[in-house]
């Protein structure tokens, strides 16, 4: 057991990458403060009170987590009050001495960070085959989108990684063979593109080439934000600044302090034999540590553009004369080639922060799409993702309180906290963080201006009494308002306290900013979700009402199943001739009834007497009460065509399955109809249009209604029907009903002229069939012209009615004015608009007919006697108006 446990620590040894990588994964938070306290730093800047009374009072120290392995998911306590291990205990304070002298004394032994690959090009091998394990990762995964995203936005970029040489065999090489040395550790950074790892590379080999006890390295950060700060990558503890090394190893320096300091800015060399001795020199950590500097040089980093990008400073050559001039030379020359390195080093760990940036906002669009039906997971998954990425204490999203009077006032929050609270939204009252910033939020959604406070403890708009009671103490607030796609301000977006304890500063702004609107936006998608989800409710609430409202009571359809049905003869209803109004309502359900015995569809298609009884009177009490369009006229409708049926060549070439879909839609073809046409839907914009467009709307509207009526309880006509036909069947009924729109008879009348023309007798392919049934359902809708004068006559008073009823609501209502047969001011031409009627659309259509099959003609004549009726009533105006105007 000791002998693995030795074997493997013997591993950890000779693989620091591996213990490194392991280490960044899976260590947590009690782990890091365990390593913190065994290294002597004991003690959090700001968390969560400043030092005082201590020797270290005005040491900067800056703690990050900010580190690439750290996660807001994963519960860190920066407070650590639990552990005691940040309690600001004297004794713990004066213990950090000691532990820091012991650790630095430690360092000295050994490289903090190795500079070199113990196994060549191992490494890179490695990292390829972890790439291609997480490719395999995923493709293993069911293929959701989530996964298909995360593979996309996986960066395919890898960091070369190439392997240092041995530093023994640089320093045997810089004795035998310098310009072999130089070679070496020009190539060793040329192509370094880790920062951390560059800066590890170049404090090794400028520590080889000077032969220096310490060597350190600062870049300038925050350039372009015009707070410069010096920034050491690499923990490397030595003596001559005031600073000190944050958990990641981010060593800051403020700007202009020291000698790193003096060099970054004024771009001079400092070259000391006794470094102490100069008032520039700051030996605060020399104080603790125990470290004596005597030689020290220190010179600054340009890029290619001879702009200044960081200083490198080495400590302690051993050598009396100190750095020599050739020391300077060789140094200057060897951070040329530095500065190009870190220059490139820079610009790609931008484009790597521009990377995670865009993926995370990715990962945002992807919520929004996914997350849509309730506002509280898109809200909550945003801000997880806003906290992820802006690395902050708290999130938080207010939602203003639309119902109250007061135009600050939230009703509803969400609360993300660091360490990971799962958001909960609620009272904030019970949550002082929140209560200490809700001013500023509310002072947010009243301007719509974004707050962003970088000292809160300078600021009079936060409450910090509150503050002390529950010991959390607020830095910093970026603050934004959150708008829905009208721009109107619905809630206010906050963040508080970086966790690396800087204050927000602009690309955090504009981060937030991109989350505020994917909020805004996300809050709308779910609100119109829910608007809609709501309005489906209502109408399927709607529809149940209805459908009972529109079925039939069992007594009713009992009473027609045990009538005894009439003789066919009697009802007259093979005739042309026949009269559409010498029915009653129960003798027109039983002539249905009949009609469909009569035709061998209720054997052929197996229908239940009960199941047409039922149906029938359900599509009976569909229709409207109004003029012309009632159920008389679908009977009537129905009525010609079983007439057709059984009279004209047209049946030889009818399958069974076209003879019950006509006939289903001569009853169903004005179902709903509401006394109104398809021009006035448009006009009025009415909810039928809407719905089914301006193409045939009302005959979209009577086909649904009509398998609305099939679907419901026990009115199934087709239930019995295979499915290939009940398909065809309901495919048949829809061409048919859709043909009964006038407009589109018109569109299709010359070709069935054309066909007939052609003296074509025999209809038995697709398109000419489509064509005749879309003719006969025509012929049987306009058949009232075709009747007996005392028919057509009433037929004619009843479309008028209806006509003028729609004229009038045209005038009154939509204020425009109808066209002249819909005009109640112009009643006495109507005999004149009746033989533009016929002549127009009835008579080219019957004559077409008859020329098809003679057995037409009984239409014709009727039609014809019907056109010189009006004729003559037409002639008789035209006289009477003669007499009035003349007075003869
Ligand atoms: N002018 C006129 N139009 C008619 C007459 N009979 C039917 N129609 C029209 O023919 C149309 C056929 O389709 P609709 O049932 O939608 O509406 C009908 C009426 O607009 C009529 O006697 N005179
Ligand atoms: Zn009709």
């Amino acid at each position: 057991m000791d002998l693995a446990q030795s074997s493997v620590e013997e591993w950890l040894d000779s693989h620091p990458d591996d213990m490194q990588d392991y280490f960044l994964r899976h260590a947590d938070v009690t782990l890091v403060n365990k390593w913190l306290v065994a290294h002597g730093f004991n003690q959090l800047p700001d968390f969560p009170a400043p030092i005082r009374n201590s020797s270290l009072t005005n040491l900067r120290y800056t703690y990050s987590f900010s580190n690439e392995s750290s996660n807001p998911s994963s519960p860190v306590d920066t407070r650590c009050n639990d552990s005691g291990f940040f309690d600001s205990s004297r004794h713990q304070r004066s213990n950090s001495k000691k532990h820091l002298r012991h650790d630095y004394a430690r360092s000295k032994k050994r490289n903090i960070f190795r500079t070199y690959e113990p196994n060549g090009g191992e490494s890179t091998l490695e990292s390829r085959r972890n790439s291609l394990k997480e490719m395999r990762q995923f493709r293993s995964l069911p293929p959701t989108s989530v996964n298909l995203l995360s593979m996309l936005i996986q960066s395919k970029v890898r960091l070369p990684r190439y392997p240092s040489k041995d530093i023994d065999h640089k320093r045997e090489l810089k004795e035998t063979n310098e310009k072999e040395f130089f070679l070496e550790i020009v190539k060793d950074i040329s192509n370094e593109l880790d920062l951390k790892s560059l800066s590890a590379k170049i404090v090794a080999n400028v520590s080889c080439m000077l032969d220096a006890d310490k060597v350190s390295l600062y870049l300038i950060e925050g350039k372009a934000a015009g707070k410069q700060v010096l920034v050491s990558k690499i923990f490397d503890l030595h003596a001559g600044t005031s600073i000190f090394p944050s958990c990641t190893g981010d060593i800051r320096v403020p700007w202009g302090q020291g000698i790193i300091g003096h060099v970054a800015e004024t771009g001079e060399t400092v070259n000391l034999k006794d470094a102490m001795k100069d008032p520039r020199y700051n030996d605060e950590l020399g104080k603790i540590t125990g470290y004596q500097t005597e030689t020290l040089l220190c010179m600054p980093i340009r890029n290619a553009d001879n702009e200044i990008v960081g200083v490198a400073q080495a400590l302690n050559n051993n050598k009396e004369e100190g750095f020599t001039q050739e020391d300077e030379k060789m140094l200057a020359t060897y951070l040329t080639f530095c500065g190009i390195g870190i220059h490139n080093a820079q610009i790609f760990d931008a484009y790597s922060k521009e990377y995670d940036r865009n993926r995370a906002l990715l990962e945002v669009v992807h919520d929004l799409f996914t997350e849509q039906t309730s506002v509280d997971h898109v809200v909550l998954k945003i801000m997880q993702r806003a906290q992820s990425l802006l690395k902050c204490e708290r999130c938080s999203l207010l939602l203003k309180d639309k119902e109250s009077n007061s135009e600050n006032a939230f009703d509803k929050i969400f609360d993300l906290a660091y360490p990971m609270k799962n958001g909960h939204s609620g009272n904030s009252d019970r949550d002082s963080s929140l209560r200490v910033t809700s001013k500023i939020a509310e002072l947010v959604l009243l301007t719509g201006e974004t707050i962003n406070i970088t000292d809160a403890s300078q600021d009079p708009r936060i409450e910090h009494e509150d503050e002390t009671v529950k010991g959390i103490r607020t830095r910093s607030v970026l603050c934004k308002p959150v708008r829905n796609r009208h721009f109107q301000i619905i809630g206010v977006a906050q963040v508080i306290n970086r966790i690396d304890g800087l204050p927000f500063d602009d690309h955090d702004d504009l981060l937030f900013e991109a989350f505020a609107i994917f909020c805004g936006l996300g809050i709308n998608n779910c609100q119109l979700y829910e608007q809609v989800s709501l309005a489906a409710a209502r109408q399927a609430v709607a529809l149940e009402v209805l459908s009972y409202h529109a079925s039939v009571p069992q007594e009713e359809v009992l009473k027609l199943k045990e009538k005894k049905l009439p003789d066919i003869q009697e009802l007259k209803i093979m005739e042309f001739t026949f009269n559409d109004f010498s029915l009653d309502n129960d003798q027109m359900m039983q002539a249905s009834v009949i009609m469909f015995n009569d035709l061998g569809l209720s054997k052929k298609f197996r229908i239940e007497y009960e199941t047409l009884c039922r149906w029938l009177l359900t599509v009976r009490k569909n229709y409207r009460n109004v003029a012309y369009h009632n159920w008389r006229h679908a009977f009537n409708v129905c009525q010609v065509m079983f007439t057709i049926l059984k009279h004209c060549q047209c049946k030889n070439y009818l399958t069974d399955n076209e003879t019950l879909a006509l006939t289903v839609a001569c009853l169903c073809h004005d179902l709903d109809h509401r006394g109104t046409n398809n021009a006035f839907q448009q006009k009025s914009s009415s909810a039928l249009s809407q719905l089914y467009g301006t193409s045939a709307t009302l005959e979209h509207h009577h086909f649904n209604h009509a398998i609305m009526i099939l679907n419901s309880g026990g009115t199934n006509l087709f239930g019995n029907l295979g499915s290939e036909d009940f398909s065809e069947v309901t495919k048949l009924l829809k061409q048919a009903i859709l043909a009964t729109d006038l407009s589109l008879h018109i569109q299709l009348r010359s070709k069935f002229f054309a066909m007939v023309d052609s003296g074509q007798k025999v209809f038995d392919d697709r398109e000419s069939k489509e064509i005749v049934r879309s003719v006969m359902m025509t012929t049987c809708d306009i058949a009232a012209i075709t009747k007996p004068w005392e028919v057509q006559r009433k037929v004619s008073e009843l479309v008028i009615t209806e006509f003028f009823d729609q004229g009038d609501k045209e005038k009154h209502e939509l204020n425009i004015q109808p066209q002249a047969c819909m005009d109640r001011d112009r009643q006495d031409e109507i005999a004149k608009l009746q033989l533009a009627w016929i002549d127009g659309i009835c008579l080219p259509l019957y004559k077409s007919l008859v020329q098809l099959d003679s057995a037409f003609q009984p239409m014709l004549d009727g039609l014809l006697d019907n056109r010189s009726r009006w004729e003559r009533l037409d002639a008789e105006r035209l006289s009477k108006h003669a007499i009035l105007e003349t007075g003869v």
